[in-house]
């Protein structure tokens, strides 16, 4: 669990980060999001201690960050930054093994350490580990960047706009790797995005950074339905609320019994793609079918309507 308990840092007068207070549990995804200059990376790095806060605590399983050196504090914390920051000298292999040699960790086991980690991102070892990272694509080195900041089994994770700098296909590859393995591991993450959408998809609870404070800390459904403050709902875009919110659940909580013509939905999808197919199909319901291919019912514009309307 991470506790921020009245966190502020202050430049000259003025306070980037002012007063935030959140706590995280364990094994969730946050996602801070807001402006850009609204303290968003000054609150994620006050974690780790790349910045020193002015005033305020920060807790890991309750213990103060401070109570060790900030560079062994690091070791024990994931890091992972767009444009991944991997060291350009050093292989791919060599980069991930980074944070586990200094713990000084034994030979075969950051061997076998870094061949999961990739193979886990679906990059061969034997191909990519001996590459230097200008041999890689972006979205390799992204995936590497990642690898190498889960490289010492952190318990937490933080990431700075991780996929910024990918395209949306390859950024939603990233996106559902990233939920695959938090899942795996059980690691906490915290992400700085500045996209509203990522933040949805990802996070747990979003935090909304606005000039230092924190406006709103909630579990996405809530951030759409009741947005805090008229910046909350700015960021949310109120054309595109309908669709975010059907974007959350599953076709397999929208089920309906009966039976639908044509193409089936995996159970999995969302309730927002399937409200697309069935715009574009010009139909009023789809089969579903579970992951074993079984027909588990239908799923239907009236039904999928009501679902995307402003909660009560
Ligand atoms: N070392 C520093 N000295 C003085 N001001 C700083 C320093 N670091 C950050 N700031 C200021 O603090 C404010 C918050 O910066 P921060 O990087 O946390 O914002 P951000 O929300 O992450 O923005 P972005 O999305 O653009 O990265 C900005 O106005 C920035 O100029």
């Amino acid at each position: 669990m991470i506790e921020i308990e009245n966190l502020t840092k202050r430049y000259a007068d003025t306070a980037v980060v002012d007063n935030v207070s959140l706590t995280i549990e364990p094994r969730t995804v946050a996602a801070i999001v807001g402006t850009s200059g609204s303290g968003k990376t000054t609150l994620l790095r006050m974690i780790n201690r790349l910045v020193e806060p002015t005033s305020g605590i920060v807790k890991l399983d309750g213990v103060d960050n401070r109570a060790l050196p900030g560079h062994e504090l690091r070791r024990s914390i994931g890091y992972a930054i767009q444009g991944h920051g991997l060291f350009p000298h050093r292989t791919v292999a060599e980069n991930i093994a980074t944070v586990p040699a200094l713990l000084g960790w034994d030979k075969a086991r950051i061997s076998a350490r870094v061949d999961e980690l990739l193979t886990l991102f679906q990059l061969d070892p034997a191909d990519f580990g001996p590459r230097y990272p200008h041999e890689l694509s972006g979205g390799q080195q992204q995936r590497v960047g990642v690898a190498r900041a889960l490289a010492a089994e952190p318990n937490v994770l933080l990431m700075d706009e991780p996929f910024g700098a990918l395209d949306p296909i390859i950024r939603a590859k990233a996106q559902e790797d990233l939920l695959a393995i938090q899942k795996r591991f059980g690691t906490t993450i915290i992400l700085v995005t500045h996209d509203m959408e990522e933040a949805i998809h990802l996070g747990d609870k979003i935090a909304v950074m606005d000039a230092g404070k924190l406006v709103q800390y909630a579990a996405p459904a809530e951030i759409l339905a009741r947005p805090a403050t008229e910046f909350v709902e700015t960021l949310i875009g109120t054309g595109e609320r309908p669709f975010k919110l059907l974007s959350l659940e599953a076709v397999s909580e929208a089920v309906e019994p009966g039976r639908a013509q044509g193409e089936a939905i995996p159970a999995t999808a969302t309730q927002r793609d399937a409200l697309a197919e069935l715009l574009w199909s010009g139909r009023q319901a789809l089969p579903v079918k579970g992951e074993d291919g079984a027909d588990l019912g239908k799923v239907t514009v009236k039904g999928l309507v009501k679902r995307a309307a402003r909660p009560a």
